[in-house]
């Protein structure tokens, strides 16, 4: 079994199923979760050498009936919060016990407690965000209004601060985070990228340098001594829609099947992996077959980043 430095053995994963799309408008990608532990994660997961701990989905019920009106044009914000409220206490828990937590989406805006409930275990995390997206909108640069594209700028503390949201700690700060893959920015982001001075790597960048490289840079900017715990968010549409069409906004143009494993080879490889997001898989937007091979690779991905090798 490989050892990560900051997690204490036997390493324990604990799944946190997230059926939750209350951050975008199309619904489905609530039956990611669902379909990625029902594709056997938790059987591959031990066959790896892991302890897996999963005691069934979060049901986030007690959040479904909320008198929820648009704040600004965000769309959900109150279930949103709520939502992430609950998230960040149950990755914070299992964090605090020792465990790697696998959270499942569900949309992109349950960053906003993963991210809240790791850094709050280890405060000197630095983020790897793979996407896409930039998913750093405020309630200002919204043009959609879809909270999925917004959770870094709550946990950055950018933008007009909202009651409704002010449990939410910025806990990142710009230097702690870099972006790997995007390719489909709002106007506003460009211009929240340029003015915290954050980090990207664009698909560009990854044609230019090649995979290997641009993770290279990334750590090295991240973690330059390579002693700080990391929390990656990998959103599948990072990928190219030929490998994971299932998604709710995907982009043509994307990472290939390998690059997207290396990335989270290389991460495991650090020993300094602590808690783990993949998100996005909706499995309701494509044929079936498509589907599958969505579902499939994030459990591939995830794998990956649990310390499959392919030797
Ligand atoms: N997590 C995602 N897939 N985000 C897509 C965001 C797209 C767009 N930038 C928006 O704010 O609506
Ligand atoms: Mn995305
Ligand atoms: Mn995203």
């Amino acid at each position: 079994m490989p050892s990560l430095q900051f997690l204490p053995q036997p390493l324990t994963a604990a799944i946190v199923g997230c059926p939750f799309s209350g951050g975008q408008r199309r619904t489905g990608v609530d039956q990611g979760p669902i379909r990625l532990v029902e594709a056997g994660l938790v059987e591959q997961l031990k066959g790896l050498g892991w302890n897996v701990v999963f005691d069934g989905h979060h049901q986030f019920e007690e959040y479904n009936n909320l008198d929820d009106a648009p704040i600004g044009i965000m769309k959900n914000p109150r279930t949103v919060s709520q939502v992430n409220r609950s998230v960040a206490g149950v990755v914070m828990n299992h964090a605090k016990n020792g465990m790697l937590p696998v959270t499942l989406g569900g949309d992109h805006s349950l960053a906003m407690g993963t991210i809240s409930g790791s850094l709050a275990v280890h405060p000197d995390a630095c983020v790897i965000w793979i996407d896409a997206h930039a998913d750093i909108n405020t309630i200002e640069t919204t043009d959609s209004g879809n909270m999925h594209g917004m959770p870094l700028s709550f946990l950055l503390g950018i933008g007009d601060k909202i009651q409704e949201f002010d449990w939410i700690k910025p806990v990142l700060k710009p230097e702690r985070l870099v972006y790997i893959g995007l390719r489909d920015l709002d106007a506003g982001e460009k211009r929240l990228l340029r003015e915290h001075n954050i980090k990207a790597f664009s698909m560009h960048e990854v044609d230019k340098y090649g995979i290997g490289k641009v993770v290279e840079m990334a750590l090295d900017y991240v973690n330059p001594k390579r002693d700080l715990p990391i929390h990656l968010s990998f959103d599948v549409d990072a990928l190219d829609p030929s490998v994971a069409p299932s998604t709710g906004t995907p982009v043509r143009g994307g990472l290939t099947f390998r690059e997207g494993h290396y990335i989270c080879e290389a991460i495991h490889e650090t020993g300094l992996l602590v808690s783990l997001d993949l998100m996005e898989v909706n499995p309701s937007l494509a044929e079936a077959a498509d589907a599958d091979k969505t579902v499939a690779v994030g459990c591939s991905l995830v794998r990956a980043a649990l310390g499959e090798t392919l030797l």
